[in-house]
């Protein structure tokens, strides 16, 4: 396949028009850091989340997880990439626990794809955000 870390470029325009887009939807009134997230289903849709905080810190939830909550609970369970966009330079990735809980869903190959307020991006693989995981094939069946 042509284009940008596996993707078409029509596909990589789109990750990173709807990553940045769904930092609109953030509510972030604690820590006014938006994110915004995408995720390329394997069937060709998109799903989008952001984060959402609450008066109670630790409660909020990433943009990552909102959006592949969202995902999962509509039947979608396999990705080509996901797309993360803050206001910052140079692009923020995502926490521990994000990349656990992308590490359920997602092939060690997955591109994540961190967009900054530039216009730039940086792409990193899950299996390099997350080297020598823990996923459900170490589990007994
Ligand atoms: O990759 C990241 C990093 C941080 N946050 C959120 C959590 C919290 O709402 C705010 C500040 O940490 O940003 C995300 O959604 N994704
Ligand atoms: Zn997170």
């Amino acid at each position: 396949m042509s284009g940008v870390h596996g993707l078409s470029e029509a596909q990589f325009a789109t990750l990173s028009e709807k990553a940045i887009a769904a930092k609109e939807a953030a509510y972030c009134p604690y820590s006014k850091f938006r994110v915004g997230c995408a995720l390329l289903c394997d069937d060709g849709t998109w799903v989008t989340g952001a984060n959402v905080e609450n008066a109670s810190y630790p409660v909020g939830i990433c943009a990552e997880r909102t959006a592949l909550v969202k995902a999962i609970t509509e039947g979608k369970m396999k990705f080509k990439a996901i797309g993360v966009a803050t206001d910052i330079v140079p692009p923020a990735s995502p926490c521990g626990m994000c990349r656990q809980f992308i590490r359920e869903f997602a092939e060690l190959d997955m591109p994540v794809i961190m967009f900054d307020n530039d216009g730039n991006h940086v792409t990193m693989t899950l299996e390099q955000l997350l080297p020598v995981s823990f996923g459900p094939g170490q589990l007994p069946t």
